[in-house]
């Protein structure tokens, strides 16, 4: 038995949909559902042993490697990863002001950072447990969504960025957000068992990738967003990981380096040599 992550947005529904539907074969895995923080947690602590995690999550570790070929990501605007305020701040106006970060995010909460130190605009952080924007907005003047909450927020909340596309407007490179690991020790014991899910992951990718309009439909459905919305939603979303996407991931470190959250990052994938 695999254990195998997964992350609890629509986002994750859309390449795990051919999986969960038997419209391929897998292997003997379970799934278990979570937010990409509790993921990595998870998987750190031995009870997944492969998982999308947030991006700069990896960069934090030296025991994982990169599955090739899968990510979350996006090409300018992410419609998923906003940034909400009160009254009528906008992101410039947030100077000396509080934002609250919910726990869900990792990625993300370090994209805001690089921003807002790249645009020079000094904001303290307030780090909230659950996602409950009424409450961040309380909490503080302007609140980072991402996932389903913030395509909920779409329509009634104020929103003031995309971090998606304020990212893309400063460098030009895609971000990204989310990427397949597995744990180095079970790579080196359990390599054919880890090829095993690779390929059904890449299986249910392609099918998903031919199939978006009968997966949005369905995501769209279970989770009571509009159809419309959804099936933009994943055009805008890329899941592989091309060597555009590599070479924007390792921008993103360097500016995480830059930050201080993370030290110099080695990519380091499966199946292929350092
Ligand atoms: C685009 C998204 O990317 C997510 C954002 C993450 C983060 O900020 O740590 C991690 C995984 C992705 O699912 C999203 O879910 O909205």
């Amino acid at each position: 038995m695999i254990h195998l992550g997964k992350i609890a947005f629509a986002n994750c529904d859309f390449p795990y949909y051919a999986i969960e539907h038997g419209r391929i074969e897998v292997p003997d895995i379970s799934i278990t559902q979570a937010h990409p923080v509790e993921l990595a947690r998870r998987l750190f602590k031995g009870e997944l042993d492969i998982s999308p995690i947030s991006s700069i999550m990896y960069g934090k570790r030296d025991d994982l490697l990169i599955l090739p070929d899968l990510s979350i990501t996006s090409n300018d605007f992410t419609k998923s990863v906003l940034i909400c305020s009160n009254g009528k701040l906008e992101l410039s106006d947030l100077e000396g002001k509080t934002l609250c970060i919910p726990e869900t995010t990792a990625s993300s909460a370090t994209l805001v950072r690089i921003i807002l130190s790249l645009k020079d605009i000094d904001v303290k952080i307030k780090h909230c447990s659950g996602t409950d924007i009424d409450l961040m907005l309380k909490k503080g003047d302007a609140a980072l969504l991402i996932g389903d909450s913030a395509i909920h927020a779409i329509g009634k909340y104020r929103i003031i960025a995309d971090l998606g596309n304020e990212w893309k407007k400063i460098t030009g490179k895609k971000m990204v957000y989310a990427l397949w690991v597995v744990r180095k020790d079970f790579a080196i014991h359990h390599p054919d068992k880890v090829k095993g899910v690779l390929k059904a992951l890449l299986e249910s990718k392609e099918y998903a990738y031919k199939n978006i309009n009968e997966i949005a439909n369905y995501i769209a459905n279970e989770k009571n967003i509009d159809c419309g919305f959804m099936r933009e939603y994943l055009h805008t979303l890329n899941y592989d990981l091309d060597a555009d996407s590599v070479e924007s991931l390792r921008l993103y470190f360097k500016y995480a380096e830059d930050c201080g959250i993370i030290d110099d990052v080695k990519l380091r994938f499966f199946n292929k040599p350092d």
